[in-house]
């Protein structure tokens, strides 16, 4: 068997891979999503700029806040949806991606920015390690679909979520701080956790949640997701596209 690289060296080469065959010389508004693989693709975008002197007027539209420093601890054009409502293409992470490329997304509270941005974008790329790909949703990813609410409708969502589709709707409390996870735009997340045995159709669900008065948005990204590169264990680069 050969060596196996690291998930961080993963991570790497599917944000390289992604940013080298979509961000190209005539690109001129790209989406940043949010998390530790993006980090690689925004490394890539401003090694690009700064080294290769391409991409000058390249402007990036954050997904978050942390999408947003990272943006300026590069240097890069920063831009945004109020600006740049038209996005040539948007790189993110996702927590699972299934064989429909049905992403849950949200891990890192960042779902409502992103779906906005994705929903901008001409066409959005995403990019994981192999961790992430699964046939079926809740297969990889246990940890629920995040989903952002206003602070005084969590309790009736997280009921009429639990009735409507069973499994465990959970508030997601911060680590450091006393009491819930505040998102950027100040709002609560719930965490969904399916019944994995349970078949979804996960557009239904989706509109269905997004309905439901006082649900921001659900981390379920469904008839998105336009191509995936996945970093594998052995260093290559797999594609997924529908
Ligand atoms: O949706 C997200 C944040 O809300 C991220 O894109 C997702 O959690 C993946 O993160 P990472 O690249 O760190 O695995």
């Amino acid at each position: 068997m050969g060596d196996e690289i690291s998930l961080d060296e993963a991570k790497k080469k599917a944000a390289r891979t992604a940013v080298d065959e979509w961000v190209k010389e005539d690109t001129k508004i790209v989406g940043i999503g949010s998390g530790s693989t993006v980090v690689y693709a925004v490394q890539r975008i401003a090694e690009r700029v700064w080294k290769d002197g391409e991409l000058t007027d390249l402007i990036c539209v954050p997904s978050s806040y942390q999408a947003q420093h990272l943006i300026l601890d590069y240097n890069l054009n920063l831009g945004s949806v109020d600006r740049n409502p038209i996005i040539d293409v948007a790189i993110d992470g996702a927590d699972e991606v299934d064989s429909n490329m049905v992403l849950i997304k949200g891990g890192g509270g960042c779902l409502l920015q992103e779906k906005v941005v994705a929903a901008c974008s001409k066409k959005f790329i995403v990019v994981a390690d192999y961790t992430k790909k699964s046939l079926h949703l809740g297969e990889q990813w246990c940890r629920g679909v995040p989903i952002e609410v206003a602070p005084m409708a969590q309790v009736p969502i997280k009921l009429q979520i639990e009735a409507m589709f069973g499994g465990e709707v959970v508030l997601r409390m911060a680590k450091v701080k006393a009491g819930p996870i505040i998102t950027d735009n100040g709002n609560f997340l719930l965490d969904w956790k399916f019944v994995g045995k349970r078949e979804y159709n996960w557009d239904e669900v989706n509109r269905t949640i997004t309905m439901i008065p006082g649900v921001l948005e659900t981390g379920l990204f469904v008839d998105m997701a336009h191509k995936c590169y996945f970093g594998m264990a052995d260093g290559s680069v797999k594609a997924q596209s529908k």
